[in-house]
């Protein structure tokens, strides 16, 4: 599809789609969730043949579908009456606006977003997510995959602040911290402890700590919430950015 014109009339739709998904994320606590259908849509871009990003490929059966995405049909379903109320807007804008708004709304950083970005009805393949049960390489593999770097890794993790992990959809339970609506740098403050009741920890969110690179952010992001702000803001910027040049 082609990109849309972002004219004054369209800046001025964001700003209207701004103020409604603030109103549907606080009357209906889905900040979390519209987080994580974000990043999903982002995540899936390949650096290497510029395919996949945020292109609101996921509102698609077929790939929201992808085991990976599951439960993400509600924010998609929870976000059809704002594009309804905004056509103009593309999806792929939508989910990554919708996204910055969870983070703002929810006391996190304010995330500059650019408008512009084109919808795409090709859907990737499953499997360029990442695998929730492996490790460092896994990782890598995956963010590097995408073009971030070691310290986008660890402050994008950081997202887990907000939400939970529900069997239904995953297989893993439970929240990684004790405010999962709020977004601050409790999940690298819970992440450091050696047991932290009742609380989850992914595979992936262990081997932050047991390779030296990625420790090195956790520890930085436990200790000062200003420095995780500042590099969650530029992270969750260029993530929402892939394969996008802003005009
Ligand atoms: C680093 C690799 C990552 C892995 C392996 C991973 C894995 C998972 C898993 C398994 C869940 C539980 C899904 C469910 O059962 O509902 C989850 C939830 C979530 N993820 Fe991630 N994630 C990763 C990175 C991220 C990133 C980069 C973000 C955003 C910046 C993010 C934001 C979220 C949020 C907000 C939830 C909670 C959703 C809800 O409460 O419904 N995750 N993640
Ligand atoms: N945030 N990531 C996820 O929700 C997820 C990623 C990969 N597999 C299942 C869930």
């Amino acid at each position: 599809m082609a990109a849309p014109v972002v004219d004054a009339g369209y800046l001025k739709e964001i700003d209207k789609a701004r103020r409604d998904l603030r109103a549907l994320i606080a009357s209906k606590n889905c900040a979390p969730i519209m987080l994580r259908l974000a990043w999903h849509d982002a995540g899936t871009y390949d650096v290497n043949t510029k395919t996949g990003g945020p292109n609101g490929s996921i509102r698609h059966e077929e790939e929201y579908n992808h085991g990976s995405n599951a439960g993400l049909k509600i924010a998609i379903d929870l976000l059809e009456p704002v594009k309804a109320k905004h056509p103009r807007i593309t999806y792929a804008d939508l989910y990554q606006l919708a996204g910055v708004v969870a983070v703002e709304v929810t006391g996190g950083p304010t995330i500059d977003f650019v408008p512009g970005r084109r919808d795409s009805s090709v859907c990737p393949k499953e499997g360029r997510l990442p695998d929730a049960k492996k490790g460092s390489s896994h990782l890598r593999d995956i963010f590097y995959r995408m073009g971030l770097s070691d310290k986008d890794i660890v402050a994008l993790s950081g997202g887990h602040t907000l939400g939970r992990a529900h069997p239904e959809r995953s297989g893993f339970e439970g929240a990684w911290t004790n405010e999962p609506l709020k977004f601050d740098n409790s999940y690298f403050v819970e992440l450091l402890k050696e047991e932290s009741e009742g609380l989850l920890k992914l595979p992936t969110d262990k081997a932050l700590l047991e390779d030296p690179q990625f420790r090195h952010f956790v520890e930085l992001y436990a200790k000062d919430e200003d420095v995780f702000f500042k590099d969650y803001e530029e992270s969750h910027k260029k993530l929402s950015e892939l394969g996008f040049t802003p005009r």
